[in-house]
């Protein structure tokens, strides 16, 4: 065995892999060419017509290698945004151990790869190349195997003591199209002369890099018990579960390009939608997938998940709990059925000759009825329908058929009757419903004595707030959707409904008892052009609800903290989805789990469930977890916690806030930006928030002031955590925030009491 980190032969083995690299460079570049022809020429038949006859046979490969080409392209332009490498992993196999081994044959996916270019010996070795996309050379033969390949599998499940015929897995770290480095893991206890060994194992070299803003893939080093995850079943729940940092969302996202690539055809057309906590979450790991060659995934922070509404505010906790329990669906149920406020109360008309007089009791008997068996939007013929009877069984004639059938038809073409429905029972988007909420006596007769007296008055606050600000919560969203289920999706009115002897009709609406007529869509809402709306009811209510749409696959982050009621909406867009869920319970902000788990079991239904559990710790420095695990340990003693695998040797540094708050955060932020190269952030709670916003303007763009919620699923090279004591009585999560603040950072922390 070569000894290791010699330069000469580093700079040799990485001309060798250079080699190899700027092959398939060659290959993916005249692949480019061909894809333009091909587009070029397809373009040309679209243009001119089926000139040129093509055999059926011909004609489906031609077809066949469009859509590969295609595809290659689309990649491609994922590819060139992002630096990592195309090609960063080599095996070197033994295929004699292989069949010697009785333990090591699962997986392999059989020889794949070529023989060795680089003068090493035996009939029975092989090189594979894996790389973010599969490459061939012109004569079919892999270059390049996609990492997600069975061929490929090896590169990560390969041990010491489960080797699977793998002599020698080698990591490339490049630079565009440049190796720049090797980290090779021996997994035989003696290589063979012809191989060399250099660098100090790959994943270290990862775990010590410096953090930026994004969040990487781990292509190159996914560890076994992390692959197994994520090439598991696509079929039902897969639960991810584990302490911070132990990789239970960057596997989560893998599983997602792992899952496409094995069922393109029903992951692609089918969607996959991947929900997290906040748009900061989701801007943290939204070049994971691209750097995967994926494009095609739709993530959505828990504020917009609905298509119109797009919300970072979040509710005082009080308030949040009370919408985030299913203890308000009976309010929203019965304001969704309820009277549209401003609406009629009576209807007096001349039908067929005869005078028909309906009063609030009557329009309140019949709009129970049809809510009952219809949602409100899409009821409008069935409630005429059933007012017509009303009206006749009104005018007390029995026994006469014909008459009643002259009535009722007549009915349905009157224009008085048709004036009356546009107002008495308009199109109701969910979210009037929310606003009408903003009247606590509204609340309080709703709610049926649901919510507890202390938080009536709270949550209509909330709806006011909304109203005037022009903001909805994030918690609204969830209720805006549930409202949404009962009322149906808003109709878009035909335009031939807004003729002018409607609108003459309309005008002249006293008689109906109705003292206000409100447009129910606005003119903004419905010219659909892109408007800068400044009137705040115009904010909440822009854009037109439609259908949930559905999903093949659902991943939902950060799972612990998704309300009851944020359970049924993503519920609602996965009925007919596999699942990957991701979570830690001790880190969870949602008080009652048990609520929580019930809603959440609903959502899956009766699906097969498997779980997988991660143990181990790849982002905190083992001196910070065993500081935050402690924290932790003190409160919730069956907290799930993971070993830490990287040691510093660098406590995280405890100081005084003092009088001063900035002083002592200066301070201490300008410390770091001298010991780590990426990403800072300062924790602080609420109270602390507005004093320390300056902080942001030292390094650069280098450092962030951010809330401990907010910081979910996030992770940073440094952080400074402030007031823990403050952080854990303001969050209602408690200690379990905190602990989420306190592992947050990889490399230094600086904790202020
Ligand atoms: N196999 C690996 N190779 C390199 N880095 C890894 C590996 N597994 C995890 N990591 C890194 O560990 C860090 C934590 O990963 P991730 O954010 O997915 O953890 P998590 O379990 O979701 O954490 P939390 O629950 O605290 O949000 C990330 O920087 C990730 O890239």
């Amino acid at each position: 065995m070569s000894t290791k980190n010699i330069p000469d032969e580093l700079a040799r083995e990485i001309a060798v892999e250079q080699a190899h690299v700027d092959r398939v460079h060659e290959e993916l570049e005249k692949a480019g060419v061909r894809a333009d022809s091909v587009q070029a020429e397809g373009l040309a038949r679209s243009q001119f017509g089926r000139q040129v006859e093509v055999g059926d046979a011909e004609g489906a490969a031609l077809f066949e290698r469009d859509a590969l080409m295609f595809h290659a392209a689309k990649r491609r332009t994922a590819l060139d945004t992002q630096y990592e490498g195309l090609v960063f992993g080599r095996l070197d196999i033994d295929h004699a151990m292989l069949r010697a081994s009785t333990t090591g044959s699962n997986g392999d996916g059989g020889r794949d790869g070529h023989r060795p270019a680089d003068g090493s010996s035996g009939e029975d070795r092989e090189v594979r190349y894996i790389g973010r996309l599969g490459v061939r050379d012109d004569d079919y033969e892999p270059l390049v195997i996609d990492w997600r390949a069975p061929a490929a599998s090896a590169f990560y499940r390969a041990t010491p003591t489960q080797p699977m015929g793998v002599l020698r897995r080698r990591v490339l770290r490049s630079r565009g199209t440049t190796v720049i480095g090797i980290e090779d893991d021996l997994m035989v206890p003696e290589a063979p002369d012809d191989l060399v060994v250099v660098g100090d194992g790959a994943l270290m070299a990862a775990l010590t890099r410096s953090r930026g803003g994004r969040m990487r893939d781990i292509v190159a080093t996914i560890q076994a018990h992390q692959d197994e995850a994520i090439r598991a079943s696509a079929r039902g729940i897969t639960e991810i579960t584990g302490g911070p940092g132990t990789g239970k969302t960057v596997v989560a996202l893998h599983r997602a390009a792992y899952l496409l690539y094995s069922d393109r055809r029903r992951f692609e057309s089918g969607g996959i939608l991947v929900v997290g906590p906040s748009g900061a979450y989701t801007a943290y790991i939204e070049r994971v997938l691209p750097s995967l060659g994926e494009e095609s995934v739709i993530l959505r922070a828990l504020g917009d998940v609905l298509d119109v509404v797009h919300t970072e505010r979040l509710d005082p906790p009080a308030v949040a709990r009370t919408k985030g329990s299913t203890r308000i669906r009976p309010l929203l149920g019965a304001a969704s059925r309820g009277r549209v406020p401003g609406t009629p109360t009576e209807f007096r008309a001349m039908v067929a000759g005869r005078p028909v007089r309906l009063e609030a009791r009557d329009l309140d008997r019949v709009r129970s009825q049809v809510l009952r068996q219809h949602q409100r939007n899409t009821a409008t013929a069935a409630a005429q329908d059933a007012l017509g009877e009303l009206a006749w069984t009104s005018l007390g004639i029995t026994g006469d058929r014909e008459a009643k059938e002259e009535f009722l038809d007549k009915w349905e073409d009157h224009l008085d009757v048709e004036a009356f429905m546009q107002v008495w029972w308009p199109q109701v988007d969910p979210r009037e419903v929310l606003l009408w909420l903003g009247d606590p006596e509204l609340v309080r007769r709703h709610s049926r004595g649901t919510l507890r007296d202390e938080e009536i008055e709270p949550l209509a606050a909330s709806f006011r707030l909304a109203a005037e600000t022009g903001t909805w919560s994030v918690a609204d969203v969830a209720l805006i959707d549930d409202i949404s289920a009962r009322v149906g999706p808003v109709q878009e009115a035909p335009k031939e409904e807004r003729g002018f002897y409607e609108i003459e009709e309309l005008e002249d609406l006293s008689q109906y008892g109705v003292t206000e007529v409100q447009p129910v869509v606005s003119a903004a809402r419905d010219a659909g052009a892109p408007l800068v709306l400044t009137d705040p009811r115009d904010k909440l209510l822009a854009g037109r609800i439609g259908k949930p749409d559905e999903y093949a696959h659902v991943l939902v982050d950060e799972a612990q903290d998704l309300s009851p009621m944020q359970w049924r909406m993503i519920g609602r867009r996965g009925r007919y989805a596999s699942w990957t869920v991701v979570g830690d319970a001790a880190q969870a902000s949602w008080p009652d789990a048990s609520e929580a788990t019930a809603a959440r079991e609903e959502a899956f239904g009766s699906q097969a469930r498997q779980q997988f559990h991660m143990d181990t710790n790849y982002r905190n420095a083992r001196e910070i977890f065993d500081y935050a695990a402690e924290v932790v340990r003190r409160q919730v003693p069956d907290a799930d916690i993971p070993q830490a695998v990287r040691e510093t040797g660098i406590e995280p540094v405890e100081g005084r806030l003092g009088p001063d708050a900035l002083t002592a955060v200066r301070e201490a932020v300008t410390a770091l930006l001298e010991q780590v190269e990426g990403a800072i952030a300062v924790i602080t709670p609420s109270t602390h928030a507005a004093r320390l916003a300056p902080v942001a303007e030292l390094g650069e763009g280098r450092v962030q002031v951010i809330d401990p919620m907010s910081t979910k699923g996030l992770e940073y090279d440094a952080t400074v955590v402030v007031d823990p004591d403050e952080i854990t009585r303001e969050s209602p999560g408690g200690v379990r925030v905190l602990y989420v603040a306190l592992t947050r950072a990889a490399h230094r922390m600086t904790v202020l009491t």
